[in-house]
């Protein structure tokens, strides 16, 4: 698979570290009790983490009927369960860290992360909501940290109003919050740009998808 990212070996190799969250995450409070936090560059040094990500994970691509055709998912995907190694440590650090900050408001861990990798621009996924769980009728939390290119996250209200845009650069942290699986639709939309491979990892707790 090529990639298109390319370390030189002139890199100063600066470590993949957290930095607080604590006081400078920033919380926008959307309709129907809906809400998102964001943090750009949470994570600090973050090629090393997107240089294990691009690795060989055992990335999958995903096929869904689509009337009367299969077709392939337009993006790459991994899931981690609960208690499966995560491919770089920081990863574990940054659920141990949102768990800290979290949990008096979530009232329970982040368990799993899904990731996805968004090979180039002609990647995406299509508005929708992480409604598969008990996200379908309770209020809970979707973490997401994206390493690699820039790319936007989407937001509009179930059933139209105006929609909020997020840009997801290296390192950056969003919190997708209270009803907003159920109440908002989410997307990455595909771009003409020239954009190399994103990848998002998100945290969810047991039994959201
Ligand atoms: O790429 C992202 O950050 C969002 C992915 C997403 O919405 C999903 O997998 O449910
Ligand atoms: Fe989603």
């Amino acid at each position: 698979m090529t990639l298109g990212h390319q370390p030189s070996m002139f890199d100063v190799a600066e470590e993949a570290a957290l930095t607080p969250l604590r006081g400078r995450v920033r919380r926008h409070v959307l309709s129907r009790g809906a809400w998102v936090d964001h943090l750009p560059g949470w994570v600090t040094g973050s090629d090393e983490v997107l240089e294990a990500l691009l690795g060989d994970i055992g990335w999958r691509a995903d096929r869904r009927q689509m009337y009367d055709r299969e077709v392939a998912v337009p993006r790459l995907l991994r899931w981690y369960g609960r208690g499966e190694v995560l491919p770089h440590p920081l990863l574990a650090e940054a659920r141990t860290a949102l768990d800290a900050h979290y949990a008096p408001e979530l009232g329970e861990p982040f368990v799993t992360a899904g990731m996805c990798l968004y090979r180039d621009g002609r990647d995406s996924v299509a508005w929708h909501g992480d409604r598969l769980g008990r996200s379908r009728t309770e209020d809970t939390m979707v973490a997401i940290v994206s390493f690699g290119s820039p790319r936007p996250l989407l937001l509009r209200p179930v059933g139209g109003g105006e929609g909020r845009r997020f840009p997801l650069g290296h390192g950056d942290l969003v919190v997708m919050g209270g009803s907003c699986q159920r109440t908002w639709e989410h997307c990455i939309p595909k771009t003409t740009r020239r954009v190399g491979p994103r990848i998002s990892v998100q945290f969810r707790p047991a039994g959201v998808a």
